[in-house]
C-alpha cells in the first residue's frame, strides 16, 4: 500500500459461518495514516436477518401474547451487535420499558439463533437516540455511545452571573461560584452551597455551568437535582447498566448537583455517589452541591459523605437586605413583559422591605403589584406606592400575623428570665444564663425552623454545632422535667402572643 496517500479505502469479509448466518458481512474500510474508521457496511442485511428470526422464534414461542407481540416486538430493530452486546431499538419510551421487562427472553432468543458461545447482554435504545449516533457513514460505535444518554436535568441558560445581583447576602457564595467556574477543579472542591429555598443556590448552579460552558466548551458540564440522581441509580441497576452510569459520571469535568439534602436516606445511592465524588475530587474534577443547610445538619446522611462535603468550602447565602432587593427588583422589571411599564421607586422599596424573605417572595410580589395594576389601574398607567400596597394588602398581614423573629424570641426569652438582651447573646457561661441562651436557641429552631448556623450567627457567632448541642440539651430536659416542660410552654406562648 502507498504509505504517503490518505486517506484509502480497503475492503475486509467477515466468516458468519459460527453464527449460522450465510449473509456475507462486508466492511468497505477508509484508511488514515493515523488509523481508520468503518467506512460502510452491509450490516443492516444481516441485522435484519438475525432479528427476523429472533422474532419469528419469539412469535411462536407462545411466551408472548399476540397483541403485544405485533405491537410492541415486531416494532423494533437489532441496529448493532457484537461478541458481547446487542443494541435493539425501539419508538417510544413505553416499548422500551416493555421490552425491558422482558429482555431475559430476547437475549436468551437471540444468543440461540446466534449459537453464541458466550452470554449477550441486550440493550434497548429509543430510534430518536439513535439518530445522534448515526451518520450515513458510520454505522459503528452505537453500543459505546449509549451512555451518553444518563439524563441530567436542564441547565436553564438564562441564569448566569451577569443577572445575578451580588450583596452581603450573597458575595461570599457568588466569588466562591466565580472562582470554581473560571478554574474549575483547583480552587474549592467540593463547594458547597447553603441557604434557605429562593435565595439563588440553583441560580449560581446554573451559572457556574452556562460559564464553563461558554469559555470552555470542551469540558463536559452535568447539572442534576438529586432526585434525578437517585432515579437514574435506580434505572441503572434495574437495567444492569450501573457500571456504565459510574462511568459516565466519572468522564464529567463539572458536575453541579442540586438540592442534594433529598439523597439523604438512599443508601444505594449514597454508594455510587461516593465513588463518584472520590474519583472526581482525585482527577481534579469540579464538583459544586447546594442544599437548604450544612452537610452536618442533613439527617440521614452518611458520615463519610458529611465529611467528603465539609473538605472543600462550604459557604451560606443569606436573605437579601433592603439594597439587594431593590436592585432585584429593578433587574426583573427590566427583563420582564412589563419593562415598559413604569413603577415609582418608593413602589419599589414598599415591596424590598416587606417581601425580602427570599427572592421568589419578591419576585411573587412584583408579579402581583404588576397585574394587579394591569387588572385595576385606570390613571396614566405609572404604578405608585399605593397600587403596590393595595396589590399586597393581604400579604402583608398574613407576613406580619405571625410576626415572630429571633429579635422577638431573644427579647421575649430574656424578660422571662430577667436578663439583658445582650447577655443572652454574650459569651458568658453562668448556668442561668447558659439555659436561657439555649433556649432562646431552641425556640428559633422550633417557631422558625431557621439553620443551626444561621442561629449561631444571631447568638454572637456561635458555631452550629454548639447551637445543634443546645437544642438537644434542651429537649433531652424537657422530657426529663415537668418544671422545665412547663417554663418551656409558657415562653413559648409569650412569643406567639
Ligand atoms: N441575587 C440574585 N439576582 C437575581 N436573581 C436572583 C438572585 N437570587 C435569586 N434569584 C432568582 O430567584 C429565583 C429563585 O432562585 P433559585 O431557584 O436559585 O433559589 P434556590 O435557593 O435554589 O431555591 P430552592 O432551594 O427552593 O431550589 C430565581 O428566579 C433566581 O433567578
Amino acid at each position: 500500500m502507498d504509505k504517503k496517500s490518505f486517506p484509502q479505502f480497503a475492503v475486509f469479509y467477515l466468516d458468519l459461518t459460527c453464527y449460522n448466518v450465510p449473509t456475507t458481512y462486508i466492511y468497505l474500510v477508509k484508511i488514515y495514516k493515523e488509523g481508520a474508521t468503518i467506512f460502510m457496511t452491509n450490516n443492516s442485511f444481516y441485522l435484519n436477518e438475525i432479528w427476523s428470526r429472533t422474532l419469528e422464534s419469539i412469535g411462536t414461542s407462545g411466551r408472548v401474547d399476540n397483541f403485544v407481540f405485533d405491537n410492541f416486538y415486531k416494532e423494533s430493530n437489532l441496529v448493532d451487535l457484537n461478541e458481547k452486546k446487542a443494541l435493539i431499538s425501539v419508538a417510544s419510551f413505553i416499548h422500551k420499558t416493555l421490552l425491558m421487562n422482558e429482555i431475559d427472553l430476547i437475549s436468551t432468543t437471540l444468543e440461540d439463533i446466534l449459537n453464541a458461545p458466550t452470554k449477550l447482554q441486550c440493550d434497548i435504545i429509543l430510534e430518536k437516540d439513535l439518530t445522534r449516533f448515526v451518520d450515513n457513514t458510520n454505522e459503528v460505535n452505537i453500543i459505546e455511545s449509549m451512555d451518553e444518554s444518563f439524563d441530567s436535568s436542564p441547565l436553564r441558560e438564562d441564569r448566569t452571573f451577569e443577572n445575578f445581583i451580588v450583596g452581603d447576602c450573597n458575595r461570599e457564595s457568588h466569588s466562591a461560584a466565580l472562582a470554581c467556574a473560571y478554574n474549575p477543579g483547583n480552587l474549592f472542591n467540593p463547594l458547597f452551597i447553603y441557604g434557605n429555598s429562593g435565595l439563588g443556590k440553583s441560580h449560581l448552579l446554573c451559572a457556574i455551568g452556562n460559564y464553563v460552558k461558554k469559555n470552555e466548551p470542551s469540558k463536559k458540564v452535568y447539572y442534576t437535582d438529586s432526585n434525578k440522581f437517585v432515579d437514574n441509580v435506580v434505572n441503572s441497576i434495574k437495567l444492569g447498566k450501573i457500571d456504565a452510569f459510574k462511568k459516565y459520571m466519572y468522564s464529567i469535568d463539572v458536575l453541579l448537583i442540586d438540592d442534594i439534602q433529598f439523597i439523604a436516606g438512599k443508601e444505594k445511592s449514597h454508594e455510587i455517589f461516593f465513588s463518584i465524588f472520590n474519583e472526581l475530587v482525585n482527577n481534579r474534577k469540579q464538583i459544586c452541591i447546594v442544599s437548604d443547610r450544612l452537610p452536618t445538619e442533613i439527617k440521614g446522611l452518611e458520615d463519610r459523605l458529611i465529611s467528603r462535603f465539609s473538605s472543600g468550602l462550604s459557604v451560606g447565602i443569606d436573605s437579601p437586605e433592603f439594597e439587594t432587593s431593590l436592585a432585584i427588583l429593578k433587574l426583573k422589571m427590566s427583563n420582564s413583559a412589563f419593562e415598559s411599564r413604569n413603577i415609582d421607586e418608593e413602589a419599589l422599596s414598599f415591596i424590598a422591605s416587606n417581601f425580602n424573605r427570599d427572592v421568589r417572595q419578591l419576585e411573587g410580589a412584583l408579579n402581583r403589584v404588576l397585574f394587579y395594576a394591569i387588572e385595576f389601574q385606570k390613571d396614566d398607567g405609572k404604578i405608585r406606592f399605593d397600587t403596590a400596597t393595595n396589590a399586597l394588602r393581604g400579604q402583608v398581614l398574613v407576613s406580619d400575623k405571625s410576626g415572630i423573629t429571633v429579635r422577638k424570641i431573644i427579647k421575649c426569652v430574656s424578660e422571662y428570665y430577667g436578663l439583658t438582651k445582650q447577655q443572652l447573646t454574650s459569651k458568658t457561661r453562668t448556668k442561668n444564663i447558659s439555659t436561657a441562651r439555649q433556649i432562646a436557641m431552641f425556640m428559633c429552631r422550633k417557631l422558625l425552623d431557621l439553620p443551626y448556623i444561621k442561629i449561631g450567627e444571631e447568638f454572637g457567632g456561635r458555631d452550629h454545632s454548639t447551637v445543634m448541642s443546645s437544642c438537644e440539651k434542651v429537649e433531652k430536659q424537657s422530657k426529663a422535667s415537668g418544671a422545665y416542660l412547663q417554663a418551656l410552654n409558657e415562653i413559648e406562648k409569650i412569643i406567639k402572643s
